[in-house]
């Protein structure tokens, strides 16, 4: 297996080094050459492995036997050795329509724990293997930064620096990754939102020289390998409910900022699970289902919401989209995403809506519909979702119906959103992990929104 990039202009490299990559070199986003398409004999033989073989199986379809599997298969036991569920991602069965895929069961309570742990052990890997220095660059909107925080702390050869938009994430989001004072974490706090934190570390991606020089690494959705971690719920979750309940084809509705989590569903699909509908679940930061509703995708203005991890207006993996959308014409996609830098808008040819109409539906939530979906499945099932959950959970009453089977990802525990829950009349529980959080010291560096001053940081924290 090889992979390339969605803008044509690198050289095929193999899957360490589409790790190492992360953001393509010619500004592009790696996507695999070919997408393998699983039997439907092999697909029926995964419904009884267990999340660790599954996903060793998955990964043995991309890694070109580039990681021995004996090694393969000790860094996917480690990774969710620390997972407080056996099952890594359990599903809670509403009822037979509604099922909720449980992906905040690892250390920080998000759903991307399931690819960080992995991907902290797998840079940790690499860097003894292959003696490489790890300087890993990311940017948050509050999940990624405290997981992939967690997943390298302490590891040695590895140094993380997270951005994240100052005062515009959860205080528990905040305290995981402020609370930690480990010599090889920074964390930046940042005055302005995700899309900008998000803009400057691309443009230090895509500076080539810069990257080098300080062997920049990718934990963001930009790195494919975060995608195909991804997946390998899809598949389980199908199993899963499966083993309940007979199905055909299941829709998948999908809280999604920057559209890795539900382009990891159109990967799982296009490798041949069953998926009916893959249903794109946003807040009043709504770029993504205007671009599936109207076919323009233009960012609107930033709105702090309930749901801070989504408080995205550029989607990052979109590009991932727009190049199988385009039948894999790498230069069409680097013409389309020109036309998106210069004009800030794209407008999707009237010939591929029905394309993108049968790939996705989409709902966005406003204000009071999150709130009113926590209450009313509190009141009626005595199920607590956070308010990304929520936005799941309107979306799948919106846009599948009844005689269908869908499952909602729940992407984090209430517990990390306390100040939206707290505008319900519920009765809200910490888990210990996360109230100890409130009584430790922080660390984190404050400061305006200037490329030269986040570099200035760079440059005397990065060992190279
Ligand atoms: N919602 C994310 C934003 C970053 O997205 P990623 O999937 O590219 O890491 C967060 O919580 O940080």
């Amino acid at each position: 297996m090889d992979f390339i990039s969605t803008r044509g202009k690198i050289q095929k490299c193999g899957f360490i080094d589409a790790f190492l990559m992360g953001l393509a070199d010619d500004g592009g986003l790696i996507i695999p050459e070919h997408i393998p398409v699983v039997p439907q004999d092999q697909l029926k033989a995964w419904e009884q492995l267990s999340y660790q073989e599954l996903m060793f199986e998955i990964f043995s379809y991309y890694t070109n036997g580039e990681i021995p599997d004996e090694d393969l298969k000790a860094l996917i036991h480690d990774s969710y050795a620390t997972f407080r569920s056996p099952d890594v991602t359990p599903i809670h069965t509403i009822n037979e329509s509604l099922h909720v895929l449980e992906l905040f069961h690892g250390p920080t309570f998000a759903f991307k724990d399931v690819a960080l742990q992995f991907i902290g052990n797998l840079y940790s890997y690499v860097s003894k293997k292959q003696n490489k220095i790890i300087n890993i660059l990311g940017a948050t909107s509050g999940d990624t930064g405290a997981a992939a925080i967690q997943g390298v702390r302490g590891k040695e050869g590895i140094q993380i620096c997270i951005l994240h938009p100052h005062n515009k994430v959860s205080k528990v989001q905040e305290l995981q990754m402020t609370t930690v004072h480990d010599d090889n974490v920074l964390n930046l706090s940042v005055e302005g939102n995700f899309d900008d934190c998000q803009r400057v570390i691309k443009e230090l991606f895509a500076d080539i020289e810069f990257k080098n020089k300080y062997h920049l690494r990718a934990i963001n959705s930009i790195n494919f390998v975060r995608i195909l971690a991804q997946t390998v719920y899809y598949f389980y979750a199908y199993f899963q409910v499966a083993k309940k309940q007979s199905i055909d084809a299941i829709n998948f509705s999908v809280p999604t900022g920057n559209f890795g989590n539900i382009f990891s569903g159109y990967l799982a699909k296009q490798m041949g699970l069953p998926i009916g509908k893959l249903i794109l679940a946003t807040n009043e930061n709504n770029i993504l289902e205007r671009f599936v509703k109207e076919g323009i995708y233009m960012p609107g203005d930033f709105l702090s919401t309930y749901s801070p991890s989504m408080d995205i207006q550029i989607a990052s993996n979109f590009e991932r989209y727009l190049y199988y959308l385009n039948q894999k014409d790498a230069g069409k996609v680097t013409e389309l995403m020109n036309e998106f830098q210069q004009n800030g808008k794209l407008v999707i040819a009237e010939a591929d809506m029905p394309q993108v109409r049968s790939d996705f539906d989409a709902h966005g939530v406003k204000g009071a519909e999150c709130l009113q979906i926590i209450e009313k499945y509190n009141k009626e099932s005595g199920y607590l979702l956070d308010p990304h959950t929520a936005c799941g959970v309107a979306a799948y009453e919106a846009c599948s119906d009844k005689n269908e089977v869908c499952v909602v990802f729940a992407t984090a525990h209430p517990a990390k959103f306390n100040e939206a829950l707290e505008l319900i009349p519920i009765e809200q529980q910490f888990p210990k992990e996360i109230e100890q959080l409130f009584n430790q010291p922080q660390y984190q560096t404050v400061l305006d929104y200037s490329k030269e001053e986040i570099v200035k940081q760079l440059e005397a924290f990065y060992k190279v």
